[in-house]
């Protein structure tokens, strides 16, 4: 599988982040920590377009606006993406014609990856910092694919990410049988239909939470984040047009703020993300999203795949015997589904 290729020709490799890698000779890091740049405000990134970043400075004071800014060069290696953290100096006003100058990136929290495909372990980032993956597949039309929801899981569990399946266009199809695919995992679905989406559910999942939403072409996404989003929101996170670089590409994914009365949340569209290669995913964080299992993959031979064939599995062998009961079963079918994902 490969993803759509990027509109950003000129800056190439600027989503490619560069692997922290041993340093043989013990040098000592090139990069040093900058001690100016004290003056610089925080913001968070909303979106990207060819190298220029709309970002929220000020968020929820009186004061809150967006800023629009480029990179140092000193960070021309790094990739800045949607959910990003980051340090300001310049011009931060937001004025017509302003353009203020992104420093530093702030630790990630998480950062949800992809590859160009499943051997290539060359890995773009998507959106750094969500806690949430709404996962969104249509109960028809098109027919959802188990195996494609899988890839995506795989995905979110391996950044550490809570996935939220959302099966859209239930009044074309009963999604039962689909959903029976996942009774073992600890996934929490909601079902939304035309005329009667669950909004309010979904503003309280969404709610100070940083969710990115993803889902194959023609599920309904964008008809769901316009239902979820209010208009007025939707100016927010737009590159506006200071830099004369024209319109906003389809392909970039864009924050979207989530209000209500409960409070905030952020939802991150991700039109061009069509699909997900795994080249970069790590069992091993697939496995700990499974608590029940890990703690008994302890007792598992070194090097041990936990797959059906796998010699002397403990996670094979215990649940086999009714360790972690009907449910246990279920679970372990889901976790060699996701495993033999990757394998
Ligand atoms: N029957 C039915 N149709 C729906 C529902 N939700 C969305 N649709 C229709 O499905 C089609 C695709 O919806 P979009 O929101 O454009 O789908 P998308 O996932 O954003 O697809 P892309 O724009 O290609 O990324 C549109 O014609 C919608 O009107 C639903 O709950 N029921
Ligand atoms: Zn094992």
């Amino acid at each position: 599988m490969r993803w759509l290729s990027d509109d950003d020709e000129d800056d190439k490799y600027a989503d490619y982040e560069a692997r922290a890698r041993p340093n043989p000779k013990g040098n000592r890091a090139r990069t040093k920590v900058r001690p100016e740049h004290l003056d610089a405000v925080t913001g968070r990134v909303l979106t990207v377009d060819r190298g220029r970043y709309s970002v929220l400075v000020d968020a929820g004071t009186p004061s809150e606006h967006e800023a629009t800014a480029s990179r140092a060069s000193e960070l021309r290696k790094q990739a800045i993406v949607t959910g990003d953290r980051v340090d300001l100096v310049g011009d931060t006003s937001g004025d017509e014609g302003t353009l203020a100058r992104i420093v530093r990136i702030q630790p990630r929290t998480t950062v949800l990856r992809r590859s160009a495909d499943d051997t290539d372990e060359v890995e773009r980032i998507i959106v750094a910092n969500a806690d949430q993956m709404l996962i969104v597949v249509a109960a028809a039309d098109p027919e959802p694919r188990p195996r494609l929801v899988d890839r995506y899981l795989v995905a979110a569990f391996d950044a550490g990410i809570a996935p939220i399946l959302c099966v859209t266009k239930t009044d074309l199809a009963d999604p039962g049988a689909f959903l029976a695919n996942f009774a073992g995992l600890d996934l929490t679905v909601v079902t939304s239909e035309h005329e009667d989406f669950p909004l309010e559910r979904l503003r309280e999942l969404l709610t100070g939470h940083s969710t990115v939403a993803v889902g194959h072409s023609g599920v309904g996404k964008s008809t769901l984040v316009n239902a979820l989003v209010p208009d007025a929101n939707r100016a927010i996170g737009r590159v506006n047009t200071v830099t004369g670089r024209g319109r906003h590409t389809s392909s970039s994914s864009v924050s979207y703020r989530v209000g209500g009365e409960l409070g905030d949340g952020w939802i991150i569209d991700t039109p061009g993300v069509r699909s997900f290669g795994l080249g970069h995913v790590n069992p091993d964080n697939i496995l700990k999203s499974f608590t029940d299992l890990a703690e008994i993959a302890r007792d598992c031979p070194r090097g041990c795949t936990h797959l059906p064939d796998a010699p002397d599995c403990a996670i094979n062998e215990q649940v086999a015997a009714g360790a972690l009961g009907e449910v246990g079963r279920l679970r372990l079918e889901s976790l060699q589904r996701l495993l033999a994902t990757l394998a």
